[in-house]
């Protein structure tokens, strides 16, 4: 587990205050993926800095397993640094070794024992599917596996947590999806806690259980994903399941409504129950309906006649468990 509290990192520049992050908590349970996302300049690389120590915050605490990491001295930082795993966007592996010898490195620099290093290798390139490739060199691999030598040899020390920053950034789609299915894998196997730092929504849809949104320095929305995609009117949830953001021109008078729930598969009834019961020409826009955080969720945009009773309509709709949030009258 891991628990960050009210971290705050300033920056100094001249005689000018840069806060890039500015009072970020959150916690982590053993065994679950945390997506943090965040556009440019959000704070999430100084978040990464932070938290593998290499950079120090200004105040504020990052513990793993109760373990105090932001304070520790510098005798014990190797020894610290160790608890978080780090997977960087590009994998950063030596072009001089193997597949099996980049792996190893970490455990080389602990002083670990040949033989325990050979088995240790071993058990990493089978969980990362890379047992035939131990003898490979870098060059001699794709973009794909040379991220999954990177996974493993950041868990080569057995760390608490593994802390992949843009880990998909440079692969392609299905690349992509085969890293972080191979995230969840490792994550079911050896119960890891997991953060992934991301700019794409998609990484955080495949792979997350909950979400942060990093915005300037701070956490303005998090949760589990099926809590955040459920409020209507949240950042996140627009993100999750979006629909466009142009409204569409030349609609007869009337007003246009978004409704947001999950049982995706009832979208039917739900629009022929409220055109039958306020006997209203119903007519859907736009619509998008995903599997997220466990569960199918419906994004809808309908428009109504100028007579429909938006109030009765509201409640009515509310009191079926769907959201709704009234765009323009
Ligand atoms: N060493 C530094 N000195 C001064 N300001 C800094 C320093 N590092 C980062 N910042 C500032 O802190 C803020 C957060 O930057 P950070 O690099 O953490 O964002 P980011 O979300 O990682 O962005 P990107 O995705 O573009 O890398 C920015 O305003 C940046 O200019």
């Amino acid at each position: 587990m891991i628990t960050i509290t009210d971290l705050r990192k300033v920056y100094r520049q001249g005689s000018r205050e840069v806060v890039a992050l500015d009072g970020v908590s959150l916690s982590v349970a053993k065994g679950h993926i945390h997506g943090i996302i965040g556009h440019s300049g959000a704070g999430k690389s100084t978040l990464v800095r932070c938290l593998t120590l290499l950079d120090r915050p200004t105040s504020g605490s990052v513990a793993v397993d109760g373990r105090e990491l932001a304070g520790v001295s510098d005798r014990e930082l190797l020894s610290a640094r160790r608890k978080i795993g780090m997977v960087f966007q590009h994998a950063n592996l030596f072009d001089s070794r193997t597949t099996a010898e980049n792996v190893a490195y970490p455990l080389e620099l602990v002083g670990t024992s040949k033989a325990r290093i050979q088995e240790k290798v071993a058990s990493l390139l089978e969980i990362v599917g890379l047992t035939q490739f131990a003898g490979a060199y870098p060059s001699q691999l794709s973009g794909g596996q040379k991220q999954r030598v990177g996974i493993a040899r950041a868990l080569a020390t057995d760390p608490d947590v593994l802390l992949c920053d843009e880990p998909t950034s440079a692969l392609d789609p299905k690349t992509t999806d085969e890293i972080l299915a191979l995230i969840k894998d490792v994550r079911d196997r050896l119960q890891i806690t997991v953060l992934i730092i991301t700019h794409e929504m998609g990484v955080v849809k495949r792979a997350c259980d909950s979400v942060s949104l990093l915005e300037a320095g701070k956490i303005v929305e998090h949760g589990p994903i099926s809590q955040v995609v459920a409020d209507i009117d949240g950042r996140l949830s627009h993100a999750l399941l979006p629909l466009p953001g142009e409204m569409p021109k030349d609609l007869p008078p009337g007003t246009i409504m978004d409704l947001l729930y999950s049982g995706a598969d009832a979208v039917e009834p739900v629009i022929s129950t409220l055109a039958r019961t306020f006997d209203l020409d119903v007519n859907v826009l736009a619509g998008s309906v995903e599997d997220l955080g466990g569960a199918q969720f419906a994004h809808l945009r309908i428009h109504l006649p100028s007579d429909a009773d938006i109030a009765a309509v509201t409640a009515h709709l509310t009191a079926s468990g769907i959201a709704v949030s009234v765009k323009e009258a």
